[in-house]
């Protein structure tokens, strides 16, 4: 159930159930009892229900609600977009058998009504304007409890954008797989919550249409999540190397390190400047200090093959140095995960840093940057959409790179060169704390380390930083992070029916 479909390849699982031997219009059925049924769930008969009807396959949903909430007793108010006569297909035939009248556009909504939206859906091609745009906004100032079908009309169901003006829903109830939108921000926003009801489309279409997109869930990447060996040593699990800043940032480091520890990686060695060895060494018992100075430093260091996986940028200064330091990482065929201060110092020569990975396909990077770090050294990209368009932007930075890039956010984004990609929607609002970038760049190497590839490695990193988030709850801030993955470890374990002992 994972999977998320863009809205053509929704059109594609449609076309093949009916191939397969599914009617259109029992799609449609099904759909609008689904939507009928989320009413009934919640609401009694006393509550007037008013249908917005769009001039498309939407709409269509509609009128098959509009008629079993009235054959169950519903006072129902239809209302359409356009003209009757126009409608086409499944829509056509759902509006023949609905015996009540159809309105105009509404442009006021009365108290106590429910909503239901089913004006567009993933057929929603333009900007929402004219009469549809008044009943949006009419809708969305009465406080009516809305029920949208399939999206929330002026949502991009692959984009979750909201196009000109777009409907607030309490609950959407969408139909076989949730798209992009249902997950993307703003679109995740809109939709309140989520529900995904059986149409009759069979899962056997997937086959065919082999989505590239999914939900950031465990079934995406359990199968080679590392679980310590009875046989295992801590060589075996990997070793992972932290370049800290000076004496006056090494916090940065530290809470990689711990990240790194916690998730699992056998050793983990801060590679630490003179100045700031002291503090570094006093602050973690179970992680080692190195003295490493710049790029010299640093291949000193790994000459000792042991170390796996880098963590570079946290903390680490922005300019010349990080990035002599970043380019002589990246001939050491090693795992990098390059964050925060070792992306900024690429800003103004981005290709230098794009050129070296490419020259360079034995090493894996991750880049792991958040809104800001994108733009920054991906707006100079010709070939990058821009930031806005999220999910196209970080697939096509994926494939320039040939890099892993995780952008990070409330529905962090993480595409592997290969064109897989994950959205994530288990962070809560309260991880956007200083120091929770840091910690995530730490629980990846940790996971790389013990051997999980690099993009299955940052979707559960991923994972695993919201859902250590979510334990610790309100009031969390990054220290808690590495110490509350343990019982999500657990949980995880348990669900894996990973046999430890
Ligand atoms: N598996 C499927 O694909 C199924 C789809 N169904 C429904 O079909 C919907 C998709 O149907 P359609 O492809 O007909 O698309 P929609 O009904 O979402 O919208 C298309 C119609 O709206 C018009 N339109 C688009 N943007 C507009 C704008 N900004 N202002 C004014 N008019 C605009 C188009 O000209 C077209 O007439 C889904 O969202 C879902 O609700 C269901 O019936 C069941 C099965
Ligand atoms: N609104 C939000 N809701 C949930 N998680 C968020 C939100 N905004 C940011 N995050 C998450 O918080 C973390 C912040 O990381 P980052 O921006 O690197 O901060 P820092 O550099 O201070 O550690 C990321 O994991 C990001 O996905
Ligand atoms: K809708």
């Amino acid at each position: 159930m994972h999977e998320l479909l863009t809205t053509k390849e929704m059109a594609e699982a449609d076309r093949l159930a009916v191939l397969r031997g599914t009617p259109s219009i029992e799609l449609m059925e099904n759909a609008g009892r689904a939507v009928a049924d989320a009413v009934g769930a919640n609401f009694g008969t006393i509550r007037p229900v008013i249908v917005i009807a769009g001039p498309g396959n939407n709409g269509g949903d509609g009128f098959v609600a509009a008629r079993l909430l009235g054959e169950r007793g519903y006072s129902v108010d239809l209302r359409l977009l356009g003209d009757i006569s126009k409608l086409r297909g499944g829509a056509a035939t759902a509006a023949k058998r609905y015996s009540g009248p159809v309105g105009p556009m509404i442009a006021e909504i009365p108290p106590g009504a429910i909503v239901v939206d089913a004006l567009f859906g993933a057929g929603l091609t333009r900007n929402v304007d004219g009469e549809a745009a008044v009943a949006v906004s009419a809708i969305n100032n009465s406080g009516a409890h809305v029920v949208a079908v399939d999206l929330p009309s002026g949502i991009n169901g692959d984009t979750g954008a909201v196009q000109g003006t777009a409907i607030r829903a309490a609950e959407t109830v969408t139909f076989f797989r949730k798209k992009p939108g249902h997950v993307l921000l703003p679109g995740r926003i809109f939709c309140g919550m989520t529900t995904i009801a059986d149409i009759g489309i069979p899962s056997s279409v997937l086959q065919d249409i082999r989505p590239r997109l999914a939900l950031n869930q465990p079934s995406r990447w359990a199968h080679l999540f590392p679980v310590p060996r009875v046989e295992g040593h801590k060589y075996s699990r990997g070793h992972t190397l932290v370049v800290s800043g000076g004496l006056s940032s090494t916090g940065a480091a530290r809470l990689s390190a711990r990240g790194a520890l916690r998730a699992g990686a056998g050793l983990v060695t801060i590679a630490s400047p003179r100045d700031a060895l002291a503090v570094n060494a006093a602050s973690n018992l179970a992680v080692m200090v190195r003295e490493a100075e710049g790029a010299e430093g640093l291949l000193s260091l790994l000459s000792d093959r042991r170390i796996n996986t880098v963590i570079l940028g946290p903390g680490g200064g922005i300019g010349p140095q990080m990035r002599a330091t970043v380019m002589a990482a990246v001939r050491q065929d090693r795992t990098m995960i390059l964050d925060a201060d070792a992306l900024t110092s690429f800003g103004e020569k981005p290709n230098e840093l794009f050129t070296e990975l490419k020259n360079h396909p034995e090493s894996t990077a991750i880049l792991t940057p958040h809104e800001g770090e994108f733009s920054r050294i991906f707006s100079r990209m010709s070939k990058i959409p821009s930031v806005k368009q999220k999910l196209e932007a970080t697939q096509a930075a994926s494939h320039e790179t040939g890099s892993v890039i995780l952008l990070k956010g409330a529905d962090s984004i993480i595409f592997s060169p290969d064109g897989r990609g994950v959205i994530s929607e288990n962070a809560p609002p309260y991880l956007a704390t200083a120091g929770a970038g840091d910690v995530l760049a730490g629980i990846i190497a940790g996971l790389c380390a013990q051997g999980m590839p690099a993009f299955e490695a940052t979707a559960a990193g991923v994972w695993l930083h919201g859902e250590a988030a979510s334990e610790v709850g309100p009031g969390l801030i990054a220290e808690d992070l590495p110490e509350a993955l343990r019982p999500v470890y657990r949980r995880l374990y348990a669900e894996l029916g990973a046999v430890l002992s």
